[in-house]
């Protein structure tokens, strides 16, 4: 999507399982902003602790973030807009993805550990175990007061919590060209 310079972007934030990658798939549907996966930026080695059951470090997730803002500022500087399914567990880590984008709009899922736990032990072929949703939980920084976080329960539906931060941050509603 083309929009004004710098365009508008936003991040589907929270733990593994919260519904970062459904609500986000979701508010690009509705508004046309580009989708991205954080997960596809990961380098193979990110991947194998992770699938092995090791959670990453600050050190595993900096140049991974480096590149998704590298991302984000690419697409903004092309005047494009985005829509992003990634943790952005701790207020450094979302400094970074800032980065590309001053401006960038935050969702946090959050919710109760035992709905997560649910989704996760049910969701098929990802590589990421169930077990890390504790560390996942013990490294999360909630939003501080000059971020700009809007916080959703994960236990609504996907399309309530896209309808509700597609309102609450203005977004662009897209509309088909045969129907305009
Ligand atoms: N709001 C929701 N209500 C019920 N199930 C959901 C919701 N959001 C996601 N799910 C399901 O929970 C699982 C995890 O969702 P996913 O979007 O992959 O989370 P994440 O990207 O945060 O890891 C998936 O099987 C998905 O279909
Ligand atoms: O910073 C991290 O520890 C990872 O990014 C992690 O948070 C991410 O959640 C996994 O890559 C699993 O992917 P899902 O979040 O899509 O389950």
């Amino acid at each position: 999507m083309t929009g004004e310079p710098g365009g508008r972007h936003v991040v589907v934030m929270g733990v593994s399982g919260s519904g970062k990658s459904t609500v986000a798939r979701g508010i690009s549907a509705v508004t046309g902003l580009t989708f991205v996966e954080a997960d596809e930026f990961h380098s193979p080695e990110n991947v194998a602790l992770m699938r092995s059951g090791v959670p990453l470090d600050d050190s595993n997730r900096r140049p991974w973030l480096a590149d998704i803002a590298g991302w984000i500022g690419a697409r903004a500087a092309e005047g494009q807009s985005t829509v992003l399914a990634c943790s952005a567990l701790r207020r450094s880590y979302r400094d970074v993805l800032r980065q590309g984008a001053p401006q960038l709009d935050f969702v946090h899922l959050h919710g109760p550990a035992e709905v997560i736990r649910e989704r996760m032990a049910r969701r098929e072929g990802h590589y990421m175990p169930a077990s890390l949703l504790d560390s996942q939980l013990a490294t999360l920084e909630p939003a501080e007061p000059d971020e700009s976080v809007l916080v959703l329960d994960v236990s609504l539906p996907p399309r309530a919590l896209v309808a509700i931060a597609v309102r609450r941050l203005g977004l662009p509603v897209w509309t088909p060209v045969g129907e305009r």
